[in-house]
């Protein structure tokens, strides 16, 4: 089961509440959040407080990707504050392995993020740790970019270390995928797709998310 996990960044903030009523019409069990500082990536997006009022007025998962210089800091905070996933960037992190361990131990699954152009060596070490491993197809701080074709090449790398290594941590990936492309990327063998611009952009975000999940099914159904 591919998870399509729509990105807020994308939605209507002064309609946030009727946006995600929307997604969950179409059966999403995520909702990606994207917390930006301006000095990690040069974009500021949203923080703990709209993260509080989100976790009152939603059931589903809220998988918050920080793309921020201090996870260390603010990371219990979004777990205080509802976030079921909290993934940090393997390049804003000194010391990745105890952060993994803090997010965990706050409650919350941990995630490791990767820059397009950051190799997945970086994170081997800490494979056996995580929950999941997020792999940008965009530079990280704005929505709307296209995707980079590359990056399926470490979907597919990433995918094949974990088999090897028989763990069982979920690959997610971020950034310009859409109806057209999301059979390429389920094809290559991620778990959870990201999309922001391609569903809140919709006409019908319900219908869009249908629409991807459909077609990563089918080219899913395709591979094997
Ligand atoms: O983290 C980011 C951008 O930095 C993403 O989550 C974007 O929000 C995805 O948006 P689209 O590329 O799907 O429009």
């Amino acid at each position: 089961m591919i998870e399509i996990l729509p990105s807020l960044l994308a939605a209507d903030f002064a309609r946030l509440g009727e946006q995600i009523a929307q997604v969950t019409e179409a059966g999403v069990n995520f909702l990606h959040f994207d917390v930006m500082d301006g000095h990690f990536v040069p974009n500021i997006s949203f923080g703990v407080p709209v993260l509080q009022s989100l976790r009152k007025s939603t059931k589903l998962a809220i998988d918050v990707h920080l793309m921020i210089e201090d996870a260390d800091t603010y990371a219990p905070m979004f777990v205080a504050a509802g976030a079921d996933c909290v993934s940090v960037h393997q390049e804003a992190c000194p010391h990745l392995d105890r952060t993994i361990r803090m997010i965990q131990s706050e409650g919350a699954r941990a995630g490791v993020v990767l820059n397009p152009a950051t190799p997945l060596v970086t994170v081997e070490n800490v494979l056996p740790l995580v929950d999941y491993i997020l792999l940008m197809s965009v530079n990280p701080g704005f929505g709307g970019q296209s995707f980079i074709p590359y990056v399926l090449e470490k979907v597919r790398a990433l995918r094949e270390q974990r088999e090897r290594l028989g763990l069982s941590f979920s690959i997610e990936i971020d950034g310009g995928v859409s109806v057209d492309n999301v059979g390429r990327v389920a094809e290559a063998g991620v778990d959870w797709v990201v999309a922001g611009s391609s569903v809140f952009g919709a006409p019908n975000p319900a219908h869009a998310v249908t629409a991807m999940r459909q077609a990563a099914m089918d080219a899913v159904a395709r591979r094997v």
